[in-house]
């Protein structure tokens, strides 16, 4: 991993022992919101990782405000509450939208001042409808698959402070963008922003969505252990669509469920695998932190950047 020289490696029980003033608010039961689907999050993760990882988020945040007015201050500009926006990048499937939500859960009760809204990249896809006429139908995902500029334009507006903001919404069990409904983000204090891209290069932007964060965790693991989480959440997801006929999964949850998870194979190998070889791990070595987990999502090791 000589992508990763200007890191620093710790091991989960060091990471543990840098802050451990807080303890878990949760049970495991209040846990199971943020769960995407089938799986446990580990509450011993939650401490060991998570409660250092918001320690260090709430340090970054002051920072960051102070830094903000000391800007003000130089520009004789009265000074304005600027939102911290959090990127989480990696593969499909590793688990960014369950860290995601883990953290939203955790900051909301941490910082009970503070207004934290989630959104996901995935609202910023181009619809099937789009994707079909650009001819790119078996690339969602991929780079050129988003609408970078409406996502760099959003981003711009939660900086700016403007007081309510709509994004689109894509649906796992539709596959598409949903048509007419839209989420509101209203004057988020925190944003925590999820997505493969997040900390991408667009070819056709001469902005990035990185420019905009405050800070970017990157989600990473095997490739083998995530194509088995993929697989794993694709069973889920058969099981949620079999009463549903509405549902994109209901065909193959009605039918052979051996030809089912076949074609759920040639995805991952010819989508989503490719996908994280060529557009999503070269990102990894841009972000601020690096969540690396092992087998049952267990996280093993956390890498923080040194400059
Ligand atoms: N920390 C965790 N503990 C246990 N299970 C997890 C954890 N994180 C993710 N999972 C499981 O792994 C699968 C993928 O997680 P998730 O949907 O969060 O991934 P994602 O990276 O957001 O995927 P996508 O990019 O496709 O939206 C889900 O089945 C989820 O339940
Ligand atoms: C929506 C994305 C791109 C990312 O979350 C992904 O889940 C996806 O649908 N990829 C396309 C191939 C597949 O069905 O996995």
């Amino acid at each position: 991993m000589t992508d990763l020289i200007n890191y620093d490696v710790f091991e989960k029980p060091q990471w543990r022992d840098f802050y451990q003033a807080a303890s878990v608010p949760l049970t495991q039961a209040s846990l199971k919101q943020v769960q995407a689907f089938n799986d446990r999050i580990s509450l011993q993760d939650v401490q060991d990782v998570y409660i250092p990882l918001i320690h260090l988020l709430s340090l970054k945040i002051k920072d960051f405000d102070r830094w903000q007015d000391v800007k003000s201050d130089f520009l004789h500009k009265k000074p304005r509450h600027v939102p911290f926006i959090i990127g989480i990048a990696g593969s499909v499937a590793v688990g960014k939208s369950t860290t995601a939500r883990l953290l939203e859960v955790l900051m909301n009760h941490f910082f009970p001042t503070q207004r934290v809204e989630l959104v996901t990249t995935d609202g910023f896809l181009y619809s099937t409808a789009e994707l079909k006429k650009r001819g790119i139908l078996d690339r969602k995902g991929f780079p050129e698959s988003y609408d970078m500029k409406t996502l760099i334009a959003f981003l711009n507006k939660v900086k700016a402070g403007v007081s309510d903001i709509t994004v689109p919404v894509y649906s796992h069990k539709v596959y598409d963008i949903i048509p007419d409904q839209v989420q509101h983000i209203i004057k988020p204090d925190i944003l925590i922003v999820e997505g493969i891209n997040t900390l991408q290069l667009p070819s056709t932007e001469q902005v990035y969505v990185s420019d905009f964060t405050d800070f970017s965790i990157y989600v990473d693991a095997k490739p083998e252990l995530i194509e088995k989480w993929f697989l794993e959440r694709f069973d889920a997801l058969l099981k949620l669509a079999l009463q549903d006929p509405d549902n994109y999964y209901y065909e193959y949850a009605t039918g052979n469920h051996e030809d089912a998870i076949k074609a759920a194979k040639q995805t991952w190998s010819s989508i989503d695998l490719p996908n994280l070889q060529e557009f999503i791990l070269p990102t990894r070595n841009r972000a601020d932190l690096i969540i690396h987990k092992g087998p049952h999502h267990i996280i093993d090791q956390i890498l923080m950047r040194k400059y």
